[in-house]
């Protein structure tokens, strides 16, 4: 078959990746590395052969100084506005620098099985005068993609990534999902302790949501999830899991034994539907599970 690639080929590949001063890094669904040549395991201290999650390699770097650049107060904020991004596009350029000076163009590309091929090329040496604007361009637009407080994606964000979905063919699904009694929490413990629980929730699902799902808050307690290629019975069964997994108290601010829980609508994204039909659905779902008793999920 012309231009596929042969075994041959595929040794010659790998011959040029090991030599070669691009950096390349190949990372599987569960993001996890599968592949990196010895420029990027140099760029971002990696041993021989280290196979780290993302989230991990970016955690090390960001503890010992090395590799990537992470400019924040809070590491988990970062990390939460970096995954709101990270692996939903088939393909997206991005600029990066790193703690040795060198300033990176990095390319992710996802196929449909959801692995990344990553590749990264040295441009310290253009236009550097040109660098702060672009840094504050893309600041700026990741501003305006992020929840300010948790780092998710903010409402239009992830609006957008439910659009993605229904122009995608396939079975894809989508939960909003909303903190239970949460005005009875701030009024029990204050505005910023809510806030911590918001942060909590957040975290709570990016760790157990895959790269490929959208993270969203809508605003106050309300969350959404986007689950591309996901059939209902497997995103129900996440759903119970998501509620289940909150049921061991959560130390929160000075709380060690806090709890909450949280109540979700759950639909199927159907031939025909808009972001309003999709969203109306879920949201009938969810007040149905709210006014069934909450802490459960109910199907729209
Ligand atoms: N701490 C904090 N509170 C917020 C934020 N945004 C909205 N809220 C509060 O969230 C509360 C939401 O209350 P309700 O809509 O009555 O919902 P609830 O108490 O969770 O009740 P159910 O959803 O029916 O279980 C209100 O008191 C809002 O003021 C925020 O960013 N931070």
């Amino acid at each position: 078959m012309p231009n596929t690639l042969h075994t041959e080929h595929i040794q010659q590949l790998q011959t040029l990746y090991q030599g070669s001063e691009l950096l390349v890094a190949l990372f599987d669904a569960s993001d996890t590395l599968r592949y990196a040549n010895p420029a990027f395991r140099q760029a971002y201290h990696l041993a021989e052969t280290a196979m780290p999650t993302w989230v991990q390699l970016m955690r090390d770097n960001h503890a010992e100084h090395t590799g990537t650049v992470i400019r924040t107060a809070d590491f988990d904020t970062w990390l939460g506005s970096a995954l709101s991004r990270r692996g939903k596009q088939a393909y997206r350029m991005l600029e990066s620098d790193l703690h040795d000076g060198r300033w990176l163009m990095m390319t992710e590309t996802v196929n449909e099985a959801g692995w990344m091929l990553c590749t990264a090329v040295d441009i310290s040496s253009l236009a550097a005068g040109k660098r702060s604007l672009r840094t504050a361009r893309d600041l700026a637009l990741r501003a305006a993609s992020s929840d300010a407080l948790t780092g998710l994606s903010n409402r239009r964000h992830i609006l957008a990534q439910l659009e993605t979905q229904l122009a995608r063919s396939g079975t894809h699904c989508v939960a909003i999902l909303d903190i239970d009694f949460f005005k009875r929490i701030n009024d029990s413990h204050g505005h910023p302790f809510g806030d911590l629980v918001l942060m909590d929730f957040a975290r709570y699902l990016q760790n157990q949501l895959r790269r490929s799902d959208g993270i969203g808050r809508l605003g106050g307690e309300e969350f959404m999830l986007v689950l591309p290629d996901t059939p209902l019975a497997q995103a129900s069964l996440l759903m119970h899991q998501l509620l289940s997994g909150l049921h061991p108290p959560r130390p929160i601010g000075a709380l060690a034994d806090f709890h909450y829980s949280c109540s979700g609508g759950l639909t199927l994204l159907q031939p025909g539907d808009s972001v309003q039909s999709a969203y109306h659905r879920a949201d009938a779902a969810l007040y149905r599970a709210k006014q069934h008793g909450r802490n459960r999920i109910e199907l729209g």
